[in-house]
């Protein structure tokens, strides 16, 4: 990254300091290759040559506002820019045509007003201030002049801002594409108000976002022959299933359960809530109030954002009737049966609680009692039912509240979506995409997995645009471009997707009846043993290590198998399909004979697999633009800006 300059006795420099990953400093002697630093902080350094790097001193007082405008592209320039330019709430800067956004973790309202999307309707890129208007203007200007599909695909860390920075986009191209004084239902409100609705079911607080989204999105925004929105259409990724039913201090479930047991008396007494603390899927964690989360008033909010994408009031009862059931079926605890192996229901409370769910899911109680306590096996000559420990009725009960739940979920995207409507006319679309980025934690699991191949495919359509683009420029300049090396991370795409590989692996490990995360991990490591992306740990027996493009992370094998089975338990489907509510029989609707009795196997990963896919040939199809987003500092203040932990997130980020 650096660039080769003069450096001599004098010389301002930026070397390499622990705390602050980068301090600058003057040279004080160089003898053979090593350099003698005196940093401005008063400690004396001895470095190689190799890792220091030339400071500009001529670098205006505000920073530059194009990162390609700096006299030195290091990474102590970019950062010392970026950090420059924060302190001044300055957060958009653009690396060329990317756009940097750095969270200001506070409201900064006359950015975003009706006045400043006006000036930078039309204007042409670079002419103003860098700003998330700015890159939608240039994709809606592209998609209007040469009739290009175009995309934003929005980046970055959990918290970063990119659910955030896409409701500003998505708010700018209704500004465009809308109707003025055109007030209620209209398309560009309907996409508008799929946020609130989304992120109600879809968000929760966690340890790293109060307003985290727990799932993936790209919106497409179809515009008609005039520029005018005229249909929309809503993909999601992935919902976190596991939050419904296991959530530790400090974070929360899913906001909409917080939201409706603060909902007006007359509502909660209908679906019989109590406080949030008397349900165990919410009272595992102590965090039940959130500051600057107010659920009584987001509970209307919601109410009022699903009158908009069409969610009629019917409806609307059973869904919280539906999220109220959900609650309830967490209290059913069991005790030991009679037999062994056998449980009970526990005592009245948890009866209360399991009437409760079946009056609400409008089954019958003693077949919701009968599908969390025994299990039918299915035997060519006969069905046998066998009893479960109370250990696996907690398993089958939690089973069937996620179940629900992500069913749920999956229910009201499609709903927004039959509802705001598709135009089969438009022949224009702004995809965007707000999209989890790459994790790498204490503990990585079978999302973690996910959500990195996720972002290796992401990178890899990021090399691939802009290998074009240099090629391009190349061509012009002629330049021979055959020489320039294509950073390339297909190996990693192959480790994971390919036949034979990870994904297919745990589908293979899934469909035996006698596989463990053991007898899974032990395959990976005689498969990939000679593989350069694939590591085994020492002393592991279970653990594995990808190298990834942004760094090594280890996965720990324990859960996968669990979490990539994508079945519904016989009992369950069963049980709610006969639901005399139609809205619950429709969230189980009967499965073709054909596949219910075939074994075809479906899981997970591989559905992912191909969600992945089709996301990728539709970006494919679109003119790209990059907006990374950048969380400045772990505590979610305004003001902080942390360089260590800034310097991560551009090295992980797209930095091509
Ligand atoms: N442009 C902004 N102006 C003001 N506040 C912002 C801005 N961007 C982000 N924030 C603040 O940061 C918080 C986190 O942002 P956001 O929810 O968009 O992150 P995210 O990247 O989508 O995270 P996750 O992946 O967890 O969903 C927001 O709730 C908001 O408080």
């Amino acid at each position: 990254m650096g660039t080769p300059a003069n450096i001599i006795v004098g010389s301002h420099v930026w070397v390499e300091d622990p705390t602050l990953a980068w301090i600058d400093g003057e040279v004080v002697s160089i003898k053979n290759n090593e350099v003698h630093v005196q940093t401005s902080n008063g400690k004396k350094v001895n470095t190689d040559r190799s890792k220091v790097f030339p400071k500009d001193m001529e670098a205006p007082p505000g920073g530059v506002d194009d990162m390609t405008r700096l006299s030195y592209l290091h990474e102590p320039g970019v950062l010392q820019n970026l950090a420059t330019r924060y302190e001044l709430n300055e957060i958009y800067t653009y690396t060329g045509s990317i756009l940097i956004a750095v969270n200001p973790f506070q409201r900064l309202l006359h950015l975003y007003d009706t006045h400043m999307m006006e000036q930078y309707k039309g204007a042409d890129f670079g002419e103003l201030s860098p700003h998330v208007f700015a890159i939608a203007d240039v994709a809606y200007r592209e998609m209007i002049n040469e009739g290009k599909n175009n995309s934003i695909l929005v980046s970055g860390e959990s918290g970063a801002g990119k659910t955030e920075t896409t409701k500003m986009l998505m708010r700018y191209l209704a500004h465009l594409g809308g109707r003025s004084g055109v007030e209620g239902r209209t398309v560009e409100q309907q996409v508008l108000e799929s946020n609130p609705v989304l992120e109600a079911f879809g968000n929760a607080k966690t340890v790293r976002n109060n307003n985290s989204s727990r799932f993936g999105k790209f919106v497409e925004i179809q515009f008609d022959k005039t520029g005018r929105i005229s249909g929309a259409a809503i993909r999601t990724y992935l919902l976190e299933r596991s939050r419904v039913c296991q959530i530790n201090t400090p974070e929360r479930n899913y906001h909409c359960f917080y939201f409706l047991c603060a909902a007006p008396p007359e509502d909660t007494q209908r679906y019989k809530l109590a406080d949030a603390r008397s349900f165990h899927y919410l009272n595992q964690s102590s965090c039940i109030e959130v500051e600057g989360i107010n659920d009584a008033e987001e509970y209307l909010a919601t109410r009022r954002a699903m009158d908009i994408v069409g969610i009629n009031e019917e409806e609307q009862e059973a869904i919280f009737r539906v999220v109220a059931a959900v609650l309830h079926i967490g209290n059913i605890n069991f005790a030991k049966g009679k037999e062994v192996d056998s449980s009970v229901i526990q005592d009245d409370n948890s009866r209360f609680h399991l009437n409760t769910a079946s009056e609400l899911l409008e089954c019958d109680c003693n077949n919701l009692e009968k599908a969390l306590i025994t299990r039918e096996i299915v035997t060519p000559e006969e069905i046998i039912t066998r009893t479960l420990d109370p250990e696996s009725a907690l398993a089958s009960r939690d089973a069937l509240a996620k179940t629900i739940y992500s069913r749920l979920f999956d229910w009201i995207v499609e709903k927004i979506n039959v509802s705001i409507g598709q135009d089969p006319n438009s022949k224009q679309l702004i995809g965007v995409l707000d999209i989890y980025g790459f994790e790498s934690f204490k503990i990585n699991s079978f999302e973690q997995l996910c959500i990195n191949y996720t972002n290796e495919k992401l990178q890899q359509h990021f090399n691939q645009h802009v290998f074009k683009m240099e090629q391009e420029e190349y061509t012009r300049e002629e330049i021979n471009w055959s020489y320039i090396e294509f950073v390339d991370n297909q190996d990693v795409l192959d480790l994971i997707e390919k036949k034979g590989g990870l994904i297919a692996l745990l589908d293979e490990a899934c469909m035996f009846p006698r596989s463990t995360h053991e007898t899974f991990a032990q395959k990976l490591y005689t498969t990939f043993k000679n593989n350069k992306r694939f590591v085994k740990p020492k002393l592991s027996r279970t653990d594995f290590t990808v190298v990834h493009y942004a760094g090594d992370v280890t996965y720990q094998a324990d859960h996968f198998l669990d979490k990539n089975k994508d079945y519904v338990v016989a009992e369950h489907q069963d049980l709610l399909n006969a639901s005399s509510c139609p809205f619950v029989a429709s969230l189980f609707p009967s499965l073709p004979e054909e596949s219910s009795k075939s074994s075809k196997f479906s899981s997970i990963g591989s559905r992912f697999k191909l969600q992945l896919q089709s996301l990728m040939e539709t970006l494919s199809s679109t003119e790209p633009h990059y907006i990374r987003c950048v969380k400045p500092n772990n505590l979610l203040k305004p003001a902080i800006f942390e360089n260590t932990n800034v310097i991560q997130q551009l090295r992980c980020g797209l930095s091509g």
